[in-house]
C-alpha cells in the first residue's frame, strides 16, 4: 500500500517558483492498477518521481506500507527503493531483447539456468520470446516498451511504476503495453502506478484513477464507482459523449442521461423498464464502451408517457444513474 499524503512540490525559476505539486494525497492499494491522469504539466511525472523515491517532496510524507520514505537516507533508502521499480524506456541498443531484460540480474549476481528460465518467463510474460534475439532497433516502439517493463520485472517488484508508459507509441500498439501492466498485476500481483494524458489508458486497464489538474487532485476514486457519480469530472471525460440536437430533446417530454454499468443493465435494463410501465424510452445520443471487460453506456435518453417517473425510478432502482441534462452548450448542439 503506498500513501502519499499532502506532498507539495515546487521548482525554482527565472520568475516565480513553479509549483508542480499542491498538497497532494493518494492512497493506492496492494495489488491495484492507479492510474494519475492528466494534461501536460499537470504534474505527473513530479509525482511519479516523488512517489519512486527519486525526488524529495517539499512538504508531506509518502509512505510505503506505513513507512515514512521521506527522512529515509543511505542504505535504508536503498531498501526502500529495492521494493520498487520505475520502467524506464531507455533501452542498451547494443544489447538483445534477452540481453536486456537480464542486465538487472547480471547485476544482482543471479546466473547460469536460474537467470535464462527468469529472463524467459518474462518475455514470455510480455509476450516477446520469439524475439529474444533481436536488438531493439529491429522492434516496433510499443514492443521496445514491453522490454523495458520486463526489464524492470526482473527485480521481482512490489510496486511498478510507468510515467506515460504510450506515449510516443503507435494506437495500434499501445494496447499492447497496458495488457502486459495489467499482467504484471494480475500474474505478478505487483501495485502498479502509471501516468497518462489519454483517458483511454484509464478506462482500459486502470481500477483507480486520480484526476490531476495544475498540481491538484480534483478527484479520485475507483472508475467504476465514479461513473454513476453526478458532476464526475472523470466520469464525463471517460464516457462516450452525449450530444444532441435541441430539436430532437423537444420531440419528448423529457431528457434524461443515463449510465448503465455491466452486461444486465446495458443488455436489458431499458427495454425492460419501457415494457414494464408502458413508456417510450428512446436513446437520442451517447453510446456504448468498455472499461477492461465491462460494457458501460452512457445514452440521453428521450422520454414519453403517463409513467415516466416511475420507470426511471425503476431504472435508477436497478443500479444505473440518471440525470437530467443541463440545456446549455456543453451538452446540447446547436
Ligand atoms: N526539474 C524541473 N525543474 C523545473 N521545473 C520542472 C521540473 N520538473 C517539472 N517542472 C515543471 O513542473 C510542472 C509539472 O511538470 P511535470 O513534468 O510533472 O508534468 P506532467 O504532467 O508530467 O507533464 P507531461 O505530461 O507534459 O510530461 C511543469 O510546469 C514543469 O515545467
Amino acid at each position: 500500500m503506498i500513501t502519499v499524503e499532502n506532498i507539495s512540490k515546487s521548482f525554482a525559476s527565472t520568475g516565480a517558483p513553479v509549483v508542480a505539486l499542491r498538497d497532494v494525497s493518494l492512497a493506492v492499494g496492494a495489488g491495484s492498477l492507479y492510474g494519475v491522469v492528466g494534461s501536460a504539466s499537470a504534474g505527473k511525472s513530479t509525482l511519479a518521481r516523488c512517489v519512486a523515491l527519486q525526488e524529495r517532496p517539499d512538504r508531506g510524507v509518502v509512505r510505503y506500507d506505513g513507512l515514512n520514505t521521506t527522512a529515509l537516507e543511505g542504505r535504508r533508502l536503498r531498501d526502500a527503493r529495492r521494493q520498487l521499480a520505475v520502467v524506464d524506456s531507455r533501452l542498451q541498443p547494443e544489447r538483445t531483447v534477452a540481453g536486456n531484460v537480464a542486465a538487472p540480474l547480471e547485476r544482482t549476481g543471479v546466473e547460469g539456468p536460474q537467470r535464462r528460465n527468469k529472463v524467459g518467463s518474462l518475455l514470455d510474460l510480455v509476450g516477446l520470446s520469439k524475439r529474444a534475439a533481436q536488438l531493439p532497433a529491429e522492434l516496433t516502439e510499443g514492443q521496445r516498451r514491453r522490454v523495458a517493463i520486463a526489464r524492470a520485472l526482473a527485480v521481482q517488484p512490489s510496486v511498478l511504476l510507468a510515467d506515460d508508459p504510450t506515449h510516443g507509441v503507435e494506437p495500434d500498439d499501445a494496447g499492447s503495453v497496458l495488457t502486459v501492466l495489467d499482467r504484471a498485476r494480475a500474474e505478478l500481483g505487483a501495485t502498479v502506478l502509471l501516468t497518462t494524458q489519454d483517458a483511454g489508458t484509464a478506462r482500459r486497464i486502470c481500477d483507480e484513477v486520480a484526476l490531476l489538474e495544475r498540481g491538484v487532485v480534483v478527484e479520485s476514486g475507483n472508475v467504476l464507482g465514479l461513473l454513476g457519480k453526478p458532476g464526475s469530472k472523470i466520469a464525463d471525460e471517460l464516457l462516450p459523449s452525449v450530444e444532441t440536437s435541441r430539436s430532437e430533446m423537444g420531440r419528448y417530454d423529457r431528457t434524461v442521461d443515463t449510465v448503465l454499468i455491466g452486461f444486465a443493465a446495458v443488455g436489458a435494463l431499458l427495454p425492460e423498464a419501457a415494457g414494464r410501465f408502458d413508456v417510450e424510452l428512446a436513446t437520442i445520443g451517447g453510446g456504448l464502451t468498455r472499461f477492461g471487460d465491462t460494457p458501460v453506456a452512457r445514452f440521453r435518453l428521450g422520454v414519453r408517457g403517463q409513467r415516466a417517473d416511475a420507470a426511471l425510478a425503476w431504472i435508477a432502482e436497478h443500479g444505473a444513474s440518471v440525470s437530467h441534462p443541463l440545456y446549455g452548450l456543453h451538452n446540447v448542439a446547436a
